[in-house]
């Protein structure tokens, strides 16, 4: 099945890591941001095997469906077409947007890394991206090694008239600042599945978004 182009409303990317959500939790812990109001969720794993990825996307694709709210892969447009989720988010080592496009469609949506700068976020655009993904911004448990960026880079970004998503360390204490600075999405692991009330955590996220 193809999937149509879903709008990207602002508010919590809620991204998942195998680490913090064992399979017994994937399901549950997703479901419960869904509840708390996240209006993306990828599906990150760098650690399982081809088969378990297969099962776990697909599982979150059913909740994803029923929520109404897009699900992309990330790294993996090859999984996100077998399944026929909404899209991919692709780094800069991910391969080429334009090929992950032809292979998608017009109606997926595919959102590219861009680092600091905003020479990948023009060639992003050229290339055909849906949002643009700027980080990380803060210290970051998950991935400490990603380059980092400042805040301002998110207002020079809006030029670009796409959708703009921060990562990196993000907590309900310094996510008001980027959204202040302009970011459309937050796209959080540590700060929203570390937790143990995962609905209550994406509740607070998507409130910030209301005030
Ligand atoms: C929304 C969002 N932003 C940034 C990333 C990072 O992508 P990438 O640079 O390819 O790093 P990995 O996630 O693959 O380690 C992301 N996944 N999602
Ligand atoms: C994938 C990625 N890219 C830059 S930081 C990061 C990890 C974000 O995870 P967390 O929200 O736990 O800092
Ligand atoms: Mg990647």
């Amino acid at each position: 099945m193809t999937p149509s182009k879903y709008s990207l409303r602002p508010g919590l990317y809620a991204i998942t890591d195998p680490d913090l959500l064992p399979d017994k939790r994937l399901v549950p812990a997703v479901e419960a941001a869904l509840r708390g109001g996240a209006v993306m969720v990828q599906y990150r794993d760098k650690t399982s095997g081809p088969s378990d990825r297969l099962r776990r996307a697909s599982d979150l694709l059913s909740v994803c469906r029923n929520a109404h709210v897009p699900l992309l892969i990330n790294d993996d447009p090859e999984l996100a077409k077998r399944i026929g989720a909404a899209g991919a988010h692709l780094g800069q080592e991910d391969g080429e947007l334009r090929a992950a496009r032809d292979l998608l469609g017009p109606d997926a949506i595919i959102g590219q890394t861009c680092h600091a700068s905003l020479d990948l976020a023009e060639a992003a655009v050229k290339s055909g991206a849906d949002y643009l993904a700027f980080g990380r911004f803060f210290p970051s448990m998950t991935k400490p090694g990603a380059p980092a960026a400042t805040p301002e880079i998110l207002q020079q970004a809006q030029q670009y008239r796409l959708p703009l998503s921060a990562i990196g360390g993000i907590t309900l204490e310094n996510a008001p600042l980027l959204i202040a600075q302009g970011a459309d999405l937050l796209a959080v692991i540590g700060g929203l599945f570390g937790t143990d009330d995962v609905e209550a955590r994406a509740r607070a996220f998507t409130e910030l978004f209301n005030t």
